[in-house]
C-alpha cells in the first residue's frame, strides 16, 4: 500500500480546529479508499511554543520536516505577539527555507454557494492564482535606523531577481497551459514601480515567448481588482507577485463566498523537499474556541495535498464530497456561508458523504 508521511503543523488561532477537522477527514478518506495510508506526525510549533521557548519552532525546524512527503499547515498569528514575529518565525521560515516558490490558489464557486456577486458573474469564477512565494515584497530586505528620533526611518526593499521571476513565470505558463482555456493574466504595477516591476514585465514577456499557444493579457493590479468583480469570466490563470497575489487571493476567496474556503499549496516544483498546504486564512481571532470556523478551506487544501501526492482519485472524491455537502437540498453550511453548522457538523457531513461515494464506487 502507498504510504504518505505528513507533518501537521496546526499552529495558532483556528489553525488547530480546522487542521484537526482536516486530519479527521483525511483519515476517514484513506480508510474508505484502501489504496493508501497516511502517517500524520504532529508538531506543536507556533505562538504557544514561542511563549515557552522564545522561538516559533526549533532552530532545526526546517530540517526536521524535510523528510516528510508534505506539510499540512494551519495558521500563524497571536493577539499577544507581533505579527511579523509569528509570520516570519514559522510560515515564511518554512516557505523560504524549503524554497516553496510557487504558491497556487484556486477559486471557484462551490455548488450551493451564491457568493456576493450576481449569479451570472459569480458562476463564471474559475481561477487559479499563481503567487510568487519566495521574494518580491516579502524578501525581508530592509531595515530601521534613527530609532526614536524624528528622522526615524523604516524600509522594506522589494527584491526581484531574474531567476526568481523566470521560474515563477514558467510555472504559471505551464499551469495555464494545463487548463482548458490556456489563458494567463500577468498582474503588474510597472507604471509606478519602475525598477523591479519593469524587470518583472520584461522577464515574464521573455518566458511567455516559449508558449505561443497561450492567450496572454496584462493588468495593473489596481484595475485587476475591478476586473475580478465586474468581469470574472474573462479571467482564468493569474500570475502576480508575492504581495499582489496575497491581496488578490483574499478578494478571490471572498468572491467565492468566504475567506473560510480559500485553499493553497506552497509548492517546491522540483519536489526534492516537501511542499506545504494550508487554508489561505489566518488565525481568525474572532472565532477561536467557538467551534464555528469553516473547515472547507482546510478540506480543499487537503485535496490539493492529495493531488500533489499522486492520490488523484482520492483528491477528486474529497472535492466531490465537499461539493455535495454544500450543494444538496439539505446542505450543511457553516455560518460564514450563511448556514448554522459548526466545524464538527460540517466535518461529519463531509466524512459521511465520502463513505457514500466509496460505497457507491464499490457497488457499481
Ligand atoms: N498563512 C497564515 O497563517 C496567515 C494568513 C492570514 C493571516 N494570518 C495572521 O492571522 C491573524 C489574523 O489576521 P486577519 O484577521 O487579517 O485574517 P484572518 O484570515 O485571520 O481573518 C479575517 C476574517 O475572515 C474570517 N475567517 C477567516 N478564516 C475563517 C474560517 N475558516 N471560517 C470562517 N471565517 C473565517 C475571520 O473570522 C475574520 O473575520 C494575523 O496575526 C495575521 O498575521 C496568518
Ligand atoms: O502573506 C502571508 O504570507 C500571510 C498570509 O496573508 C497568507 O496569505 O499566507
Ligand atoms: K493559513
Ligand atoms: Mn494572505
Amino acid at each position: 500500500m502507498r504510504n504518505h508521511r505528513i507533518a501537521a503543523i496546526p499552529a495558532d488561532g483556528i489553525g488547530p480546529e480546522v487542521i484537526g477537522a482536516g486530519c479527521e477527514v483525511l483519515e476517514a478518506l484513506a480508510k474508505a479508499d484502501g489504496g493508501f495510508s497516511l502517517d500524520i506526525e504532529w508538531f506543536n510549533w507556533g505562538s504557544d511554543y514561542y511563549r515557552r521557548h522564545g522561538e516559533m519552532m526549533p532552530a532545526d525546524g526546517v530540517e526536521r520536516v524535510k523528510g516528510f512527503d508534505a506539510i499540512y499547515f494551519g495558521s500563524v498569528g497571536d493577539t499577544d505577539i507581533p505579527d511579523d514575529i509569528t509570520l516570519w518565525g514559522l510560515r515564511l521560515a518554512i516557505c523560504q527555507g524549503l524554497d516553496q516558490y510557487a504558491n497556487v490558489r484556486p477559486t471557484r464557486l462551490l455548488p450551493g454557494i451564491s457568493g456576493p456577486l450576481r449569479p451570472a458573474l459569480g458562476g463564471a469564477i474559475n481561477w487559479l492564482i499563481v503567487r510568487e512565494n519566495s521574494e518580491g515584497e516579502y524578501a525581508g530586505v530592509g531595515g530601521r535606523a534613527h530609532h526614536g528620533l524624528p528622522l526615524e526611518v523604516g524600509m522594506d526593499v522589494a527584491v526581484f531577481t531574474r531567476g526568481g521571476i523566470e521560474r515563477i513565470a514558467r510555472f504559471a505558463c505551464e499551469a495555464a497551459m494545463g487548463r482548458s482555456r490556456r489563458k494567463l493574466t500577468v498582474v503588474t504595477k510597472s507604471n509606478a514601480q519602475r525598477h523591479g516591476m519593469v524587470m518583472w514585465d520584461q522577464v515574464c514577456r521573455e518566458v511567455i515567448r516559449d508558449y505561443p499557444k497561450l492567450d496572454v493579457d496584462w493588468m495593473l493590479v489596481d484595475a485587476m481588482t475591478t476586473r475580478m468583480v465586474l468581469d470574472p469570466g474573462s479571467i482564468d490563470t493569474v500570475l502576480a507577485t508575492n504581495l499582489h497575489a496575497d491581496i488578490l487571493s483574499d478578494l478571490a476567496s471572498a468572491l467565492g463566498g468566504s475567506l473560510g474556503i480559500g485553499a493553497t499549496g506552497n509548492i517546491n516544483p522540483e519536489r526534492d523537499v516537501p511542499s506545504m498546504f494550508e487554508p489561505i486564512h489566518g488565525s481568525a481571532f474572532d472565532l477561536v474556541g467557538q467551534g464555528a470556523a469553516n473547515p472547507i478551506g482546510a478540506f480543499w487544501t487537503a485535496s490539493l495535498m492529495l493531488e500533489h501526492l499522486g492520490e488523484i482519485k482520492a483528491a477528486e472524491n474529497l472535492m466531490r464530497a465537499i461539493e455535495s455537502v454544500t450543494g444538496r437540498d439539505d446542505a450543511v453550511l457553516p455560518r460564514d456561508l450563511g448556514g448554522q453548522a459548526g466545524t464538527a457538523s460540517v466535518t461529519q457531513a463531509v466524512i459521511e458523504q465520502l463513505r457514500q461515494i466509496y460505497l457507491n464506487t464499490v457497488d457499481s
